[in-house]
């Protein structure tokens, strides 16, 4: 459904993602893991079109989006929860996840989001700011499935959130995906939460992918070897 095949990209001359190849294949869920810095979030930009390719491409689909300006790629199908989640938070819930709507042409937020999020139907007219970190991580995948994404990208999502919740979310992603067909794409350094979830995993360094496995057999001292400093 993704396929990034030798993706580099750069801030100026400083290059930091040097030919990474990305399979996601559809309704597939992909954590890919590694340390602060090693360029999770330059992926993820890069795959939004917020930071340029400089070789390599990305097909969603049958689609190549790399060229794509981001409001684009988000029309052929990719969604993006970004670190931090940047929720309005002077807007209301419903204010927040009707901004999604905007490549879909809907008026109205389909009733099974709320339905994956009930809290959120209940603090429909909160502002957004008022939530709590794991409310907000909620409306944030919330907004993101608004454009009735194909790939769903998230960028640390377990960040600044407690445990129980992050477990929630866990359970939360798997539901997305068996009810929507979805495919995700998740950057995290939280490997419990990559193993609740993940179908499989990946481990970037430097701006290079040093490990792929299956989540099955998964050589689980292996990959917290990659995230320890
Ligand atoms: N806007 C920028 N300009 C220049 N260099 C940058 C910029 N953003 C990130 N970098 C550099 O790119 C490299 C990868 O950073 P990136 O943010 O992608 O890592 P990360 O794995 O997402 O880390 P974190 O977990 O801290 O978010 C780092 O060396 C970082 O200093």
């Amino acid at each position: 459904m993704l396929n990034v095949n030798g993706l580099r990209a750069a801030y100026g001359e400083s290059e930091v993602l040097h030919g990474i190849d990305l399979p996601v294949a559809p309704a597939e869920i992909v954590v890919i893991m590694g340390r602060n810095g090693m360029g999770k979030t330059t992926l993820m930009k890069t795959l939004m079109g917020i930071v340029p390719v400089k070789a390599g491409d990305i097909l969603l689909g049958d689609a190549p989006i790399g060229a794509m300006r981001p409001h684009q790629r988000v029309a052929h199908g990719l969604a993006y929860v970004p670190q931090g989640r940047m929720i309005f938070s002077a807007m209301t819930v419903q204010e927040n996840v009707e901004t999604g709507l905007t490549v879909t042409g809907r008026r109205q937020v389909p009733g099974d989001i709320y339905e994956l999020f009930p809290v959120l139907r209940e603090m429909k007219a909160r502002r957004g700011g008022n939530l709590s970190g794991g409310q907000q991580q909620q409306l944030a995948i919330a907004r993101a499935l608004a454009s009735d994404p194909k790939v769903l990208l998230l960028d640390e999502p377990t960040e600044g959130i407690q445990p129980s919740i992050i477990r929630e979310m866990a359970r939360t992603l798997r539901r997305i995906r068996d009810e929507r067909g979805l495919s995700i794409l998740i950057s995290e350094q939280v490997l419990s939460f990559a193993l609740d979830v993940a179908d499989r995993v990946m481990v970037i360094e430097n701006g290079q992918i040093v490990h792929d496995a299956p989540r099955a057999g998964l050589d689980e001292a292996r990959v917290a070897r990659f995230l320890s400093v």
